[in-house]
C-alpha cells in the first residue's frame, strides 16, 4: 500500500504517459511537420523547393486572403484611401481589404518558404508580420491531378501576389469582379497560377506541365470575337478593338484582370461573363497578370504584350506593352490584326 493510499500501477503510468504524448503530438504535429520538412527540404536561398507544394500554399494563401476581403466588404468599413495615381491620372485606391488580405497571403507564403523572392502589390511592414504557417498538407485534389513532386531551385523562383484585384470595383460594391491571386514564375516564366473569387468561393489553379482544375471552353468565336476590356483603365482600347475587329464586335467592359482571364475559360456557374479575347492597352503591373498568364499557358493559351512578346516575370514590376490574351485561337494572327491599329494610336 502506498503512503497516501494510492496504488501506482506501472501499466497505469504507462497509459497516462502515452495519452500525454498523444495530446502533445496532436497540438504540435503541424508545427513539427513544418519544421522537420523545412529542415529536410531546405528553404534557404539556393536550395530546392517543390512546385507542387508551392501550388498548394498558393491556393491556401488565395483562400485565406479571400476570407479577409469578404469580411471587410461585409463590415462596410473599407477605410478607402488614395495610394497614388496611375500614369493616366486615375485614382489608385487601397482599402483595409487589400491590406488585411496582403497580411495573410504574404506572411503565409514568406514564412513557409523563406528562401523565395515574393513580390506583393501591397507593402508588408514590420508591424504586419504574423506567425502563420502552412501545415504542409497538399490537398488531395492537387495530388490527384499533379501526381509527382517537381523540384526546382528556390533561386529561380519569383512569386507575385495580388491580395485584391479590382479594388476600384470592390469600393463600388461590384464584388463579382474581385479576385485574390498568386503566381509562381520560374526563371521569369509564369508556371503556377491561382485565381480565387472570394464572393463565390471559386478557385481556378493550373501548373504548366502539371495539370489544372479548370479547362478551356468547347468553342471560341475567332472570326468576330467578343472582346473583354477594362472598365476603369481602358485607355483607347475600345477604339482600337472596333477598328481591328469591326463595328459589330461585342465589347464587354469588366473590372479585374483575374476576372477577365476567367471569362476566357470554362467557369460557367460562377457568375462569370464569357469572352473570346482579353485586351488591355495601358500600363499594368505583373501581380495583376502573372496568375492569369500561368493558367492560360498551362491550358495551351497565350498572354503576351500587344506586339506578341512574352512577358518576363522577374525584375521590374511593370508591364509596358499592353496585353493580349487568348486561348484555342491563332494568337499570332490576332497580334498581326491588332498591330497595324496599335501603332497609329
Ligand atoms: N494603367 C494602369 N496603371 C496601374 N495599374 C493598372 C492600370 N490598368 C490596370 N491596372 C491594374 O490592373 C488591375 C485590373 O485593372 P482593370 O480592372 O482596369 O482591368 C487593377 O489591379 P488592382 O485592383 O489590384 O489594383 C488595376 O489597378
Ligand atoms: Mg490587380
Ligand atoms: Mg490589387
Ligand atoms: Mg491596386
Amino acid at each position: 500500500m502506498a503512503p497516501m493510499g494510492i496504488r501506482l500501477s506501472p501499466l497505469g503510468i504507462g497509459l497516462f504517459c502515452l495519452l500525454g504524448l498523444g495530446v502533445l503530438y496532436h497540438v504540435y504535429s503541424g508545427f513539427l511537420t513544418w519544421r522537420f520538412s523545412s529542415f529536410l527540404l531546405g528553404e534557404r536561398a539556393g536550395d530546392t523547393v517543390d512546385l507542387r507544394e508551392l501550388l498548394a500554399v498558393a491556393v491556401r494563401a488565395a483562400e485565406l486572403g479571400g476570407v479577409e476581403v469578404k469580411a471587410v466588404r461585409e463590415s462596410n468599413k473599407l477605410n478607402e484611401n488614395l495610394k497614388s495615381k496611375t500614369r493616366e491620372g486615375a485614382d489608385e485606391k487601397m482599402t483595409r481589404g487589400d491590406l488585411l488580405s496582403n497580411r495573410k497571403m504574404a506572411n503565409l507564403i514568406k514564412n513557409s518558404f523563406p528562401g523565395v523572392q515574393v513580390n506583393s502589390e501591397e507593402h508588408l511592414g514590420e508591424d504586419d508580420k504574423e506567425e502563420i504557417y502552412w501545415d504542409r498538407v497538399i490537398p488531395s485534389e492537387i495530388k490527384e491531378i499533379v501526381k509527382n513532386p517537381k523540384l526546382v531551385s528556390s533561386d529561380s523562383i519569383t512569386i507575385w501576389i495580388d491580395p485584391l484585384d479590382a479594388t476600384q470595383e470592390y469600393t463600388e460594391n461590384l464584388i463579382n469582379y474581385v479576385t485574390t491571386m498568386v503566381c509562381v514564375a520560374v526563371n521569369g516564366k509564369p508556371v503556377i497560377g491561382v485565381i480565387h473569387k472570394p464572393f463565390t468561393g471559386y478557385t481556378a489553379w493550373a501548373m504548366v506541365d502539371g495539370g489544372s482544375n479548370t479547362k478551356r471552353r468547347a468553342s471560341y468565336n475567332e472570326k468576330t470575337p467578343t472582346i473583354i476590356v477594362s472598365r476603369s483603365h481602358s485607355g483607347a482600347v475600345k477604339e482600337v478593338t472596333l477598328q481591328t475587329f469591326g463595328n459589330q464586335t461585342k465589347i464587354i467592359s469588366a473590372g479585374g484582370s483575374g476576372y477577365k482571364v476567367l471569362s476566357l475559360l470554362d467557369v460557367t456557374g460562377n457568375e462569370q461573363e464569357t469572352a473570346d479575347v482579353y485586351i488591355h492597352k495601358t500600363y499594368i503591373k505583373k501581380w495583376d497578370i502573372c496568375a492569369g498568364n500561368a493558367i492560360l499557358s498551362a491550358l495551351g493559351g497565350h498572354m503576351t504584350t500587344l506586339k506578341g512578346d512574352d512577358i518576363i516575370y522577374t525584375g521590374s514590376d511593370g508591364n509596358e506593352g499592353g496585353l493580349l490574351a487568348s486561348i484555342a485561337m491563332d494568337h499570332n494572327s490576332l497580334v498581326e490584326r491588332l498591330s497595324s491599329k496599335i501603332s497609329s494610336k
